[in-house]
C-alpha cells in the first residue's frame, strides 16, 4: 500500500529535490503535551525546559546534532526515561508510573526505534499478534488477521511465517512499525529509524512511514533524513544541548533558518 499511496523518494537527496510536504491538515487538540520537561543524566542537562505541543493529526520531525537530546525527548514520552521535573500529558493524561497504565500508555504510544527489537525467536506473524492479545486482551483470530493485514499494508505479507533473521533489515523495520500499529496506537514515535539500514532500504521504510503520514496518524520522528522531513512533516523541531532552539514549517526551516545553529546544522548535512 505504501508504494501506491506515496510519492518516490531518494532518502540520499538534499532536502532542496523533496516535493514540499503532503501531510494531512487541518491538525486535531493537542495529543502530546511537554511542559517545562527537564531531565539530567548525572550532572548532564540533557533535556532543558523544553515545551512542546504535538497535536492529533500532527507529524513533527526532531531534528539536531549527535547528543542533542532527540532520542531522550522521544523515550520520555513513552516513559521509557523519567524526567526530573516538568509534565508529559498523553490525551490530556499525566504519563502513569507504573502498572496496567503504563502498559496501557505504551500501547497508545507506538515506538520503532534504530535496531527494529522484533522477538528473535518468535515469527513474524507472532510479533505482531503478541501484543493485542497479551495486552489488548483481543481474541488470537481476530489479531492475527488484523497483524496479516497490517503486514500486507507495510509490503511484508508474504513474510508472515519467517522469522526475523530471515528478512532485511528494511522488511525487519516495516514489520516494527506494523507491530506498532497493532497495538491502536494514538501517536507513533520514530527514533532514527532508518539508521541502521543499508542505503537501498531507507526508502521503502520512509515510503511507509510517509504513507501513514497522509493517512493522518500523529507522528513525532527523530531523523536524519531532510527529505523525509521536508516531504511528510508539518513542523520541524531543531534541538541543540537539550533544548528547542527553532521551530517551524519544514519549507521555511529549509529555505531561511532563523538561529545561526540551524544554519550551521544545516549547512553541514546538506552539503553531503
Ligand atoms: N542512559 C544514559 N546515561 C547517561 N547519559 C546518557 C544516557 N542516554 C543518553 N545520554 C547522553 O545524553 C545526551 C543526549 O543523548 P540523546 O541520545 O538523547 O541524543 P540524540 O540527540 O538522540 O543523539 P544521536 O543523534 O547521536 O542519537 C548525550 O550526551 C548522551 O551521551
Amino acid at each position: 500500500m505504501a508504494d501506491e499511496t506515496s510519492s518516490p523518494s531518494d532518502a540520499q537527496s538534499s532536502a532542496q529535490d523533496a516535493p514540499p510536504s503532503t501531510a494531512a491538515q487541518p491538525l486535531g487538540e493537542p495529543l502530546v503535551e511537554l511542559r517545562d520537561v527537564n531531565k539530567h543524566f548525572g550532572d548532564l542537562h540533557v533535556l532543558r525546559d523544553i515545551n512542546l505541543t504535538v497535536r492529533r493529526g500532527e507529524v513533527l520531525v526532531v531534528i539536531g546534532p549527535s547528543g542533542s537530546g532527540k532520542s531522550t525527548l522521544c523515550r520520555a514520552i513513552n516513559r521509557l526515561e523519567t524526567i526530573d521535573s516538568g509534565e508529559i500529558l498523553v490525551d490530556g493524561e499525566p504519563l502513569p508510573q507504573e502498572g496496567k497504565a503504563l502498559a496501557r500508555l505504551r500501547s497508545d504510544v507506538g515506538m520503532v526505534f534504530q535496531s527494529f527489537n522484533l522477538f528473535a525467536h518468535k515469527t513474524i506473524l507472532d510479533n505482531v499478534t503478541l501484543g493485542p492479545v497479551k495486552v489488548r486482551r483481543e481474541k488470537t483470530k481476530d489479531a492475527k488477521e488484523r497483524a496479516l493485514a497490517l503486514l500486507d499494508r507495510v509490503g511484508v505479507g508474504n513474510q508472515a511465517h519467517k522469522m526475523p533473521a530471515q528478512l532485511s533489515g528494511g522488511q525487519q523495520q516495516r514489520v516494527a512499525i506494523a507491530r506498532a500499529l497493532a497495538m491502536h496506537p494514538k501517536v507513533m514515535l520514530f527514533d532514527e529509524p532508518t539508521s541502521a539500514l543499508d542505503p537501498e532500504m531507507i526508502n521503502e521504510v520512509l515510503d511507509v512511514m510517509a504513507a501513514l503520514a497522509k493517512e493522518g496518524m500523529t507522528m513525532i520522528v527523530v531523523t536524519h533524513e531532510m527529505g523525509f522531513a521536508r516531504r511528510a512533516a508539518n513542523r520541524v523541531v531543531f534541538m541543540a544541548d537539550g533544548q528547542i532552539v527553532e521551530e517551524a514549517h519544514p519549507e521555511e526551516f529549509f529555505t531561511a533558518p532563523k538561529s545561526e545553529r540551524a544554519k550551521d546544522f544545516l549547512s553541514k548535512i546538506l552539503t553531503h
